[in-house]
């Protein structure tokens, strides 16, 4: 954390995390631990959970937007985990209230549970005026969960180890989405074991040649800022999987690049479709076609790379 964003505290802070669409997935055997390798670019979206931290006598937890009522309300809220987290490593009680306002689908594919534990733990870090730096406050995340070391980071990475080693990537420009919400969620530890499941079963769209292969087509379109070169290259190992246990995403996929997106995705472990618009006014008809042809629960525009978590008030 920077000395500048230490010198603005106050009784309560509010940190902004982003969601996240993988653009490459790539997903290696699973591992004794019960962990799969990852070779993964992550871009961070501009739909935001917002959460502010505040002093309290108890830790407390309230949850309000997008999901709220499949969000835990107690100490098991991935937030709540965050401040136990940050307390235990600086020695304080893990008292404060936390408000969590959320724009992010949960169980959507896109880290909502992550980007509130990372905003949590920048918003209390500036609220008790912590000495923690970045690598310090990635390490805590990293405990928390395998992406919410990407919401601390935001922008563009590359992903490696369970998806929590992160080295940046250049991208130029920026991306135009449109974000199928879909009516169930999906449970990630079951999305990866149902890739175990196809894959034991050797179906072949389960299987890549080489899973943790580095994409470095993809890098060089990124850094060139071109949609239509990283449209073709984008890659999910996990969708065969999410298709498995959500048919229905099949016609999602195919409505959006029907309506005028570059390509579809599902992201990470879904069941959020997201799909690759040439610009923002491709994305703005493309979102409002596909809000018509029924697919999805809800439709959404957003854009990419944005910045990692950040204090956003007192600023
Ligand atoms: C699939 C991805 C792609 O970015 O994101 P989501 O789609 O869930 O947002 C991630 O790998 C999800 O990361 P995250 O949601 O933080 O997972 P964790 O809490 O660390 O792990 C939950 C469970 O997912 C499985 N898991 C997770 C990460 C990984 N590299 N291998 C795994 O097998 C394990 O079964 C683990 O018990
Ligand atoms: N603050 C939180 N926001 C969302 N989900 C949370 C949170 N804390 C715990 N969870 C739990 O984590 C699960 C995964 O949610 P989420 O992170 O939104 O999805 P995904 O892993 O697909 O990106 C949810 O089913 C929810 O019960």
């Amino acid at each position: 954390m920077s000395p500048a964003s230490l010198s603005v505290v106050s009784d309560s802070v509010t940190a902004r995390a982003p969601s996240k669409v993988n653009l490459h997935l790539g997903v290696g055997p699973r591992r004794p631990d019960g962990y799969h390798d990852l070779v993964t670019v992550f871009q961070a979206l501009s739909l935001h959970d917002d959460v502010r931290v505040s002093p309290g006598t108890d830790l407390t937890v309230s949850v309000r937007g997008e999901g709220a009522s499949a969000v835990p309300d107690d100490s098991s809220n991935l937030a709540a985990r965050a401040v136990q987290a940050l307390a235990e490593w600086c020695g304080r009680s893990p008292v404060a209230a936390i408000d969590i306002d959320k724009s992010i689908p949960v169980a959507g594919g896109m880290a909502g549970g992550s980007a509130d534990a990372a905003a949590a733990l920048v918003a209390a870090a500036a609220m008790w005026k912590l000495d923690v730096d970045r690598d310090d406050l990635s390490d805590i995340a990293a405990g928390l969960g395998s992406d919410v070391p990407f919401a601390l980071h935001g922008a563009t990475a590359l992903g490696t180890g369970r998806g929590e080693q992160l080295i940046s990537v250049l991208s130029r420009g920026e991306f135009h989405w449109v974000l199928a919400l879909a009516r169930e969620g999906l449970s990630t530890p079951q999305v990866y074991a149902e890739l175990d499941r196809l894959r034991d079963n050797r179906s072949d769209d389960a299987m890549t040649d080489d899973p943790l292969r580095r994409p470095d087509d993809l890098m060089q379109a990124l850094a060139a800022g071109d949609p239509r070169a990283v449209a073709p290259l984008l890659h999910n190992d996990l969708q065969p999987a999410a298709l498995s246990l959500q048919p229905a995403l099949r016609r999602t996929l195919r409505a959006g690049v029907d309506a005028g997106a570059l390509n579809g995705i599902v992201s990470g472990s879904g069941p959020t479709c997201a799909f690759l618009c040439l610009d923002e006014g491709s994305a703005v008809n493309v979102a409002a076609e596909l809000s018509g042809a029924g697919v999805a629960r809800s439709v959404r525009t957003a854009s990419g790379p944005v910045p990692g978590t950040r204090v956003i008030s007192p600023d």
